[in-house]
């Protein structure tokens, strides 16, 4: 089916030109459309604009070749209404204290549409750990965790991996964390490694839920998930996550690519046998298929689901008119800019938000952290199906707002979560 080209030449690209745009100016844009749709004080929504506070530290890192580097680390907490910061760190060149204020905004909404009792965080290092050995990116965690101390913690907020961070990471900053306290204290992160208290299935988690996202919205527009095809953007943690299951389910992933770029198999790959960067860096842009792509194609392939995982800002105004898919589910936080949005929302492609499609992660982080506290594991079965429950409880509620206010998924996640923020705020008294 092909959709029509937006006529919005009005769009508002001015204000913020596109790739560009920060985490916060869209989170913000995205507040303010929202709050037009519920009955909430307009001082509880101008908070909402800001974070509660962000640290910003310096990480003096030792580089193996005796060379000292001073790294710049921050952690955004965004708002802690319904209980601790909760959300990822991020190694990556272009961390800065905008995009994780604007990633723990999104935080604080993810976890109050799963209704998990968890307010935002976000942090993360501007480093490129593709540049750094083992050695180097253990010390640089250790030193983070250090640097950290005094504002996390697990009643108070509770790092998680995310981009270039992974199990291995969040076991280091737990174990420095834990010296320093002097006790074992597993609860202060969450995507550990199983043996050290970490609950299994969290790494597939976030693809996982990408996956019953994709599944239910298939569903709800009488599509057959055997007749699909999907293109992937970013083959990491989540994007490899969701492939497979969506593969495994039945769909045809016919595209996938990481930073370098596509490979492209109309009959679909066999997403089991293309490694991730995890497993096998360099194996997807390497891979024999009948056709490789650049990034920029594969988001504008005909197909019916698209699935960015991988960064940022990949959907824009320059390329929103040429996306040919169906519908967009986004595995990545923030891949779609607001006047993106808007252009999908003119041509009729729904856009499934990051703030439902990709909370399998937190919501697992959520289940490590009771395992934690009871010092308890549950088997992965047990952490499937309880998955299973939280997303169709989400993704339930956010369907009753689309179709009670005609507003777009974005929006009636947004409706879903700020309701219960503001409700939270004024139960317990907080104005705003
Ligand atoms: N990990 C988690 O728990 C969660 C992550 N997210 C979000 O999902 C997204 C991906 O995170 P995650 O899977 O953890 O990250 P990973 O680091 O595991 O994987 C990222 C993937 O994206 C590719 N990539 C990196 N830069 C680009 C680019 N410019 N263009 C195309 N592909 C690129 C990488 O390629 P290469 O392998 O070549 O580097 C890799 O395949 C992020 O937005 C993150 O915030 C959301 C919820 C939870
Ligand atoms: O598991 C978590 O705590 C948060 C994961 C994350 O950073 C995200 O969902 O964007």
């Amino acid at each position: 089916m092909s959709k029509p080209k937006s006529t919005a030449e009005d769009v508002d690209t001015t204000e913020n030109e596109e790739a560009t745009e920060s985490a916060l100016t869209t989170a913000r844009r995205q507040l303010n459309r929202a709050a037009t749709h519920v009955d909430v004080d307009d001082g509880v929504v101008e908070r909402l604009k800001h974070p509660t506070k962000v640290q910003r530290v310096s990480v003096p890192l030792k580089r193996d070749d005796g060379e000292l580097e001073v790294l710049t680390g921050f952690r955004a907490q965004h708002d802690d209404v319904r209980g601790p910061y909760k959300g990822g760190l991020r190694y990556h060149p272009e961390v800065n204290a905008d995009e994780c204020i604007g990633l723990s905004m999104w935080m604080t909404w993810k976890c109050a549409v799963m209704d998990i009792p968890f307010g935002g965080g976000k942090g993360g290092v501007a480093v490129d750990p593709k540049q750094l050995s083992t050695g180097e990116k253990e010390r640089l965690t250790r030193r983070f965790a250090e640097e950290l101390r005094d504002v996390v913690g697990p009643k108070q907020d509770v790092p998680a991996p995310d981009m270039g961070t992974d199990a291995q990471t969040m076991a280091w900053f737990m174990d420095a964390y834990s010296m320093q306290q002097g006790e074992t204290t597993p609860g202060v992160v969450t995507g550990k490694p199983p043996v050290i208290g970490g609950s299994y299935g969290r790494e597939e988690a976030p693809g996982r839920s990408v996956a019953i996202v994709t599944r239910e919205a298939i569903d709800y527009y009488d599509w057959e998930i055997e007749n699909t095809t999907v293109a992937v953007q970013g083959y990491g943690s989540v994007g490899a996550n969701a492939a497979r299951a969506l593969d495994e389910w039945g769909a045809d992933v016919v595209a996938v690519s990481d930073v370098d770029g596509a490979i492209y198999d109309p009959d679909g790959l066999d997403t089991k046998d293309v490694m991730g960067h995890d497993e096998r860096p360099g194996m997807v842009s390497g891979y024999d298929a009948p056709r490789k792509l650049g990034n920029e194609e594969l988001l504008e392939l005909d197909v019916d689901v698209l699935i960015p995982a991988a960064v940022g800002n990949v959907l824009t105004a320059d390329n929103a008119d040429d996306v040919q898919a169906n519908l967009v589910v986004e595995g990545a936080n923030g891949p779609t800019t607001f006047a993106a949005d808007t252009i999908f929302e003119e041509r009729g492609i729904p856009v499934l938000p990051d703030i439902l499609a990709n909370a399998g992660g937190v919501t697992v982080s959520y289940f490590e952290w009771l395992q934690d506290i009871n010092r308890r594991q549950w088997t992965l079965d047990r952490v499937h199906e309880e998955l299973e429950d939280e997303m169709l409880k989400a993704w339930n509620a956010v369907r009753k707002e689309v179709e009670e206010r005609d507003v777009t998924w974005r929006d009636a996640a947004y409706v879903v979560a700020l309701n219960r923020v503001a409700t939270a705020k004024a139960t317990r008294g907080l104005w705003p």
